[in-house]
């Protein structure tokens, strides 16, 4: 399919990691987060990504974001529409997969819609329908205590039909393995939903390929990588714009297994940390006030400031102020300290998890930005377009070895 490819991403460090899909698979990728205005000025590009807060929010409003990002891509020429969501799948029985899945499909041309969470390369794979996590099944990983989304069922096709009445149906992997023809009656042969297996980089090239002339597909970072793959691009990539520099700080709400051991790789090199309690300071204003009052007394470089919890813990602060309300206290603080860092200067902002990068990135009021260079897969440093904005580096809880917040705030 000729065209733009118009990307919907439920999250932000969702969005940042299948912006970095399209880019190297050649295409020249925008990124905004939140819908753009109609007037916004572009540089060339063959890919769009705008990045909602969608994950985690009411179905309705959900779906009501993601109609506007459709409507906006298609006002900028998008004539195919990849909705990216978590490579685990995070969702929950009323969402929020199946109603933006069915929205998007229903202000699209008809057709089956190929979808796959597989992402080897964060090593999600799916086979016979369940979602690995590296060798554990998905209810088997620390995903099964998410803040938000607690994944306690590996089963894509169960998981996804307690959220839609639209058919969904299962490729396995023989057939992904007898090839392209094979894959494409078997996929196009349906209607509704196609979770088709796939475990490595080529098998996700396949399916790119039986997808590239479809309105509407679904999946992570790993399939946006194969369909990026099937359409080319004649214009070369830009040069790749180096790592920032700068005074850094690492803002971390995410409780996540890999974050928490990146957390305790600072801890261990010293690092000064400033652990965020919302339970002893359930103000968010006040709760910034003393994490800025805290940076402004420090002498080291590379701090940390932090709320992310074990499970236990974090189900300590959720049993006292409730889930919701934990989350917002926060994000509200997590934005204002941001807001309150880049005013003293700070060049680096590293944010891990993707609801707190959401809170970050909205506090900064930052429009969209450039990719640059990945501080690891899928983690690429972001040039806002506004230059008064500092870098940011949005990680995604589940990524990145555990000395990679430390090194990208380091000097
Ligand atoms: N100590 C805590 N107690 C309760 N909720 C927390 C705590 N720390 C973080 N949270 C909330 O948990 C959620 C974590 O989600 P996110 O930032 O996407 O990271 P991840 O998905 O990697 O855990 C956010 O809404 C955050 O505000
Ligand atoms: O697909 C993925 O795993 C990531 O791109 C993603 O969406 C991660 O979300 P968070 O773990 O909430 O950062």
């Amino acid at each position: 399919m000729t065209g733009v490819l118009g990307a919907i991403a439920d999250d932000f460090t969702g969005a940042t990691d299948v912006a970095v899909a399209f880019r190297r698979g050649g295409l020249r990728t925008l990124l905004f987060f939140g819908v753009p205005p109609e007037t916004e000025a572009t540089p060339p590009h063959d890919a769009i990504v705008i990045a909602l807060k969608s994950r985690a929010i009411p179905a309705a409003d959900a779906v009501s974001l993601s109609l506007d990002a459709l409507r906006r891509l298609r006002d900028r020429n998008a004539e195919q529409i990849y909705f990216k969501f978590c490579s685990t799948f995070d969702s929950t029985p009323r969402g929020n997969i199946g109603p933006v899945l069915d929205a998007l499909s229903q202000a699209s041309p008809p057709g089956s819609v190929l979808m796959t969470p597989s992402s080897p390369g964060h090593g999600r794979t799916q086979y016979q329908g369940h979602l690995f996590v590296g060798d554990t099944l998905l209810a088997e990983s620390p995903m099964r205590e998410h803040p938000a989304t607690p994944m306690t069922d590996s089963h894509l096709p169960r998981l996804l039909r307690a959220q839609t009445t639209t058919p969904v149906s299962l490729v396995t992997h023989d057939v992904v393995r007898r090839g392209e023809t094979a894959l494409r009656e078997a996929v196009h042969g349906e209607t509704g939903y196609v979770l088709v297996d796939a475990l490595t980089e080529d098998d996700l090239r396949l399916l790119g390929r039986v997808a590239v002339d479809s309105p509407l597909v679904a999946g992570a970072a790993g399939l946006a990588a194969g369909l990026a793959a099937a359409r080319t691009s004649t214009t070369p990539l830009a040069t790749e714009t180096p790592a920032p520099s700068g005074p850094a700080v690492v803002l971390s709400g995410s409780c996540s297994a890999r974050t928490l051991e990146q957390i305790a790789v600072m801890l261990r090199l010293g690092r000064p940390a400033y652990r965020l309690d919302p339970v002893s300071t359930p103000d968010p204003d006040a709760l910034a006030a003393s994490a800025l009052a805290w940076y402004d007394s420090l002498d080291a470089g590379g701090p940390l400031i932090y709320s992310s919890a074990s499970p236990a813990d974090l189900q300590r602060t959720q049993r006292e102020l409730g889930v919701a309300r934990s989350a917002e206290i926060l994000e509200k603080a997590t934005g204002i300290i941001a807001v309150g860092l880049a005013g003293r200067g700070v060049r680096r902002l590293v944010a891990a998890g993707g609801e707190t990068s959401g809170a970050v990135v909205t506090a900064l009021d930052v429009r969209g930005g450039v990719i640059g260079a990945e501080a690891a897969p899928g983690v690429p440093w972001i040039h806002p377009v506004d230059e008064r904005h500092p870098a940011l580096l949005l990680k995604s809880g589940n990524f990145g070895e555990p000395g990679l917040l430390a090194m990208a705030s380091g000097s």
